[in-house]
């Protein structure tokens, strides 16, 4: 898993699942700009999706006009260091996507499987045109049915009480539903993908008492100890 290598035949992709608040986002997202790697956050296109049906007044349980809008889909995400941008067609929706609506009806969307289809092959797509020499991509499947076959793959967790806090602390006085909201979100999620549980070959990183900076380590030394694992003594 050398960067030659990765140059050859695509970035060294770094898949990373895990549940709601393990974070996924926020230590890839870190780790990638550790090792000089890009990021690409697979749940921005499930929540800018849902956005789009929401603008579109459509109800998002139901699946057929979910997946109508596919074929009118024009997302574009782009990170730099304040964060992950997302436009659908004209609109910036970088932070849209993040409203509590939005949240709430993600997991509907996202249990479509046509939908699935065409954002794994749209993200398999971004993946491979990246220039880095390497990719920390992040979401619930990515593991298992994105990218099997990256070299090194995380199950990124941590208690559920020690995610609800963390998560608290992120919306401050908003938080009296934060606890249900996120049970609720990983219970329907997991229906649809086990994120819950690593996969053969998967590597496990509980972070319940690690703090934000040795998770961001955990993960980098493990790429780093691959990396060394697959350089071939000449
Ligand atoms: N080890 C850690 N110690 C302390 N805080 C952490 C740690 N890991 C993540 N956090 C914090 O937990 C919160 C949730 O993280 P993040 O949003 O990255 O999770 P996520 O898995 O992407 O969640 P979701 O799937 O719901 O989008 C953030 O405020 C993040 O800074
Ligand atoms: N690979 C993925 C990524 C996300 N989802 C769905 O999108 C929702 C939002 O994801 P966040 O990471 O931004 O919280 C998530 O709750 C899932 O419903 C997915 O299915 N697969």
């Amino acid at each position: 898993m050398t960067s030659d290598a990765g140059r050859a035949t695509g970035p060294v992709v770094v898949a990373v699942d895990g549940p709601a608040g393990s974070g996924k986002s926020s230590v890839s997202k870190a780790a990638s700009r550790a090792l000089g790697f890009a990021f690409l956050d697979t749940g921005a296109a499930y929540r800018a999706l849902t956005w789009l049906a929401l603008e579109h007044g459509i109800d998002t349980a139901d699946a057929a006009a979910v997946v109508a809008l596919l074929d009118d889909f024009a997302y574009a995400t782009e990170v730099d260091d304040r964060g992950t941008h997302v436009r659908v067609g004209d609109a910036d929706v970088t932070t849209a996507i993040r409203e509590p609506r939005v949240s709430a009806v993600v997991s509907d969307v996202a249990r479509v499987p046509e939908v699935r289809t065409a954002l794994n092959d749209a993200f398999r797509r971004l993946i491979a045109a990246s220039a880095a020499p390497g990719i920390v991509v992040e979401g619930r499947d990515i593991t298992t049915v994105v990218a099997p076959d990256a070299p090194v793959r995380i199950l990124l967790t941590a208690d559920e009480k020690v995610r609800i806090a963390r998560r608290s602390a992120e919306l401050a006085p908003a938080a009296a539903s934060t606890a249900e909201q996120l049970r609720e979100r990983d219970r329907r999620d997991a229906q649809v993908v086990d994120f819950m549980a690593a996969a053969p070959g998967v590597t496990t990183i509980d972070s319940t008492h690690l703090n934000f900076d040795e998770t961001v380590a955990a993960v980098v030394d493990l790429v780093r100890s691959q990396e060394k694992a697959n350089i071939t003594p000449i």
